[in-house]
């Protein structure tokens, strides 16, 4: 039986943690929540210029809400993990599988499909964040466009404990989260924001300052880079990407800050991944996976003005 997103609150992590002497240390990671607020709706109203937007840019109702979950009640499950292969890494976090142990659930008749786990950077806690509440909100596109997503976890680390991940793997990238803010703030002046009173919420500022918090993604494992057909015939791709795209937009998700080759995947291979789910919005069942979220805007524009925004970059996957 397919296991639902929700039914992990614990997880244990091989090969991560280990104690200032170098002996390694089984990590325990506790499910955290993600609150309504911790991302805000881009552009921000009360520094809008023009105030008279042209007819069709916003949607009639204001941004998509999240639609209700169709997950069961959260559950109690404790999932066993070891840090696999090293897949990639970016800004925000290094990737590596998880290769599930054979007591990984303690009910047996579950089962994850291939599961990969995304390392947040120590710096980074806020971006992470971030893109955890897009997993969240984009729930019923898990499994359809994005990859499905089994919890956003957190550490609280001790003076004497290290993760040699984060120093094997560094960023050339030296921002970090209490520099560059939230996506949804980071085109305004900062002098404009504090005049309309206009910052980030509690926790987004707490987590853009952590350096003590070590925190994990699990998320089922996506096919390789996203394939162009042969350049004598193309002409499929592009209409690929923007369906693909356009899913997003049906939740007001505006991905066009970060669209790149890397960003853009193939579906699982189904065995042993899941099989994709067909669109809550189209009904159309897709062969891509959309990943990193870090930068997605939640915008109240209407699909055509995101989809509009997202192709202009169809170029750079
Ligand atoms: N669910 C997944 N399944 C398989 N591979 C993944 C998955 N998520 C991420 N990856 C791989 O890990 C790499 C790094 O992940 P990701 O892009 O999310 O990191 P990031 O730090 O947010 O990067 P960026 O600097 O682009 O913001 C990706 O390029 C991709 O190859």
């Amino acid at each position: 039986m397919e296991v639902p997103q929700n039914a992990v609150a614990t997880v244990t992590l091989e090969g991560l943690l280990q104690h200032i002497d170098g002996n390694p240390l089984s990590a325990t990671f506790h499910r955290c929540e993600l609150l309504p607020d911790m991302v805000q709706i881009y552009p921000v109203k009360a520094l809008a210029r023009n105030q008279k937007p042209r007819p069709g840019k916003f949607r009639p109702d204001g941004a998509a809400p999240r639609p209700p979950s169709t997950l069961p009640p959260p559950g109690d499950m404790h999932l066993n993990l070891r840090l696999g292969k090293f897949i990639g890494d970016g800004r925000s976090g290094i990737v590596f599988e998880a290769e599930q142990l054979p007591d990984a659930v303690a009910n047996s008749e579950h089962a994850f499909p291939p599961l990969v786990v995304k390392i947040v950077r120590q710096e980074r806690c806020q971006s992470g964040a971030r893109e955890a509440w897009f997993y969240d909100h984009l729930e019923c596109l898990q499994g359809v466009v994005v990859p499905r997503c089994y919890g956003w976890f957190e550490l609280r680390l001790t003076p004497e404990w290290e993760v040699p991940a984060w120093s094997t793997y560094p960023t050339s990238n030296s921002r970090t989260d209490a520099i560059e803010g939230p996506a949804e703030f980071m085109s305004y002046h900062i002098s404009d924001l504090r005049e309309k009173n206009l910052r980030p919420s509690p926790i987004m500022t707490e987590l853009a300052a952590a350096r003590d918090r070590l925190f994990i993604l699990v998320m089922e494992r996506v096919g390789g880079r996203f394939q162009r057909q042969p350049t004598y015939d193309d002409s499929e791709s592009e209409p690929r990407l923007s369906a693909a795209y356009t899913e997003l937009a049906h939740m007001g998700v505006d991905m066009s800050l970060d669209i790149k080759g890397r960003n853009v995947c193939m579906a699982p291979e189904a065995p042993p991944g899941l099989p994709s789910l067909p669109s809550p919005f189209t009904g159309r069942t897709h062969n891509i996976r959309l990943i990193d979220f870090e930068l997605a805007l939640r915008t109240d524009w209407s699909v055509a003005v995101i989809v509009s925004n997202c192709e202009s970059h169809f170029g750079s996957v």
